[in-house]
């Protein structure tokens, strides 16, 4: 019997952070075991062969008649994420109210009171509307794409301007199908703040929208982490100082997988600054003109003088779409990225975007089709810097030499709180 097994059970498990989250706060081993078929779960609950696992997607009802004895706040839900064999007996518990909980109170989002629209009818449907009842909230309203049974339609959810909060459970907007979402969050007057429980990317299409509108956003990264960290109580049977935990191993796994965009005057050391940037940071670099010269077999100069601007704005934002999807990477952009929104979400969906200033005179001009140097420039400069001001979270100074600029891009990212 392997009886020392800690790990994840689920269908697909290919993407999930769930080993390196809980290999930081505990000491045991944590394997990810996908099992495909239920066929494959039922034996796996039936030989109860481990010390405690995790349950997801679409095994986290399916595991409730195996447990021995089930939590009551699991139970009333109707999920069961978390499973302790103590002496061969099982224990079920839910923690994904707590880490939903904890999500919401991190971003000092308060339900009470608060007119609630959640998107999607699936499993964490039940586990948020619990979370939003227990937190007093005065009306919980629901909106799915068939409109069964209590449920609205999206398009019906649009017109309930008394709409506070709303939370996305469902996967719309999750890797790799990166850029939807379900609704609008400029159709509701009285919003105050979007929580999404998707946390690839880090910012889903949902939330960026939200941001520009003005209103409080947050994903769910924070939610997976603690959810895996009150499940490594239960696993241990020890209390553990969540409140310190939670923050530390999200801001350390975020920096671990974010991107860093960099955005900027063209000449202004984008591409030098990041390819240093990204080996200080153990980071892939990803210049993005290479990569559009590369995947179109034409140099820049060439596409500008044979296809026009616009042919390689269409290149550009295709190649950033698929590019800017991926983590843990530095992404030195072309200087005009940001002449278009769904660039700058793009960029902004798993990461900082790093803006580098450099004194006119001082940009590089050869090879740079827009760059004609003098009064062309300068106009150039003046129509975008709105654009890279409101594109960029971050702004870097290069005016001193180049190792000046990558120790201070690497200190802005490092104490960087809003990744
Ligand atoms: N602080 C700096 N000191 C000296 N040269 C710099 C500095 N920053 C950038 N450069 C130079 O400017 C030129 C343009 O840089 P590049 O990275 O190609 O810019 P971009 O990608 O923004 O167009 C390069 O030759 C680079 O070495
Ligand atoms: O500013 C621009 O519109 C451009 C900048 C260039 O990149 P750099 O900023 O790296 O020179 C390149 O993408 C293309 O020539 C268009
Ligand atoms: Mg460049």
């Amino acid at each position: 019997m392997q009886q020392r097994l800690y790990g994840l059970i689920g269908g697909k498990l290919g993407h999930s952070y769930s080993k390196i989250i809980h290999e930081k706060i505990a000491d045991y081993t944590y394997e990810l075991l996908p099992l495909p078929t239920e066929a494959e779960a039922r034996t796996f609950m039936e030989k109860r062969a481990f010390a405690a696992i995790n349950v997801t997607i679409p095994y986290k009802q399916f595991v409730i008649p195996y447990c021995d004895v089930v939590d009551p706040k699991a139970q009333s839900i109707g999920a069961v994420n978390t499973i302790v064999n103590r002496d061969g007996k099982l224990y079920g518990y839910n923690t994904d109210y707590a880490g939903f909980a904890y999500l919401a109170g991190a971003h000092g989002v308060d339900f009470a009171g608060k007119t609630v629209l959640i998107l999607g009818t699936g499993g964490t449907h039940s586990t948020v509307t619990a979370v939003c009842r227990d937190g007093g909230a005065k009306e919980i309203l629901t909106a799915s794409r068939t409109g069964k049974g209590d449920a609205l339609l999206y398009s019906e959810a649009m017109h309930r301007p008394d709409v506070q909060i709303i939370v996305n459970t469902t996967p719309c907007g999750m890797f790799p199908n990166v850029g939807q979402c379900l609704i609008d969050p400029k159709a509701f007057p009285a919003l105050e703040a979007v929580l999404d429980v998707v946390y690839n990317p880090f910012r889903t299409e949902l939330l960026l929208r939200a941001e520009d509108y003005g209103v409080t956003a947050a994903g769910g990264f924070e939610m997976l982490v603690a959810q895996a960290v009150f499940a490594a109580e239960h696993f241990t049977g020890r209390q553990l100082d969540t409140a310190a935990i939670i923050p530390a191993v999200s801001r350390e796994l975020r920096h671990q997988l974010a991107n860093v965009s960099i955005i900027g005057m063209p000449g202004c050391g984008k591409s030098t600054v990041g390819a240093a940037l990204a080996k200080r940071l153990d980071k892939k670099f990803v210049d993005l003109d290479a990569e559009i010269e590369r995947r179109t077999g034409h140099n820049i100069p060439d596409i500008f003088a044979q296809e026009g601007e616009d042919a390689f704005r269409r290149y550009e934002a295709d190649v950033l779409a698929e590019v800017a999807k991926s983590n843990s990477q530095v992404i030195a952009c072309g200087g005009g990225v940001i002449k278009s929104p769904a660039n700058t979400r793009a960029l902004r969906q798993n990461g900082p975007v790093l803006w580098v200033r450099r004194p006119l005179e001082a940009l590089a001009t050869g090879g740079r089709p827009l760059s004609k140097g003098g009064a062309a420039l300068k106009q150039l400069e003046a129509e975008r810097t709105p654009l890279y001001e409101a594109a960029s979270t971050v702004v870097l100074e290069n005016n001193g030499s180049l190792g000046e600029a990558v120790d201070a891009a690497v200190k802005l990212f490092e104490t960087d709180e809003k990744l």
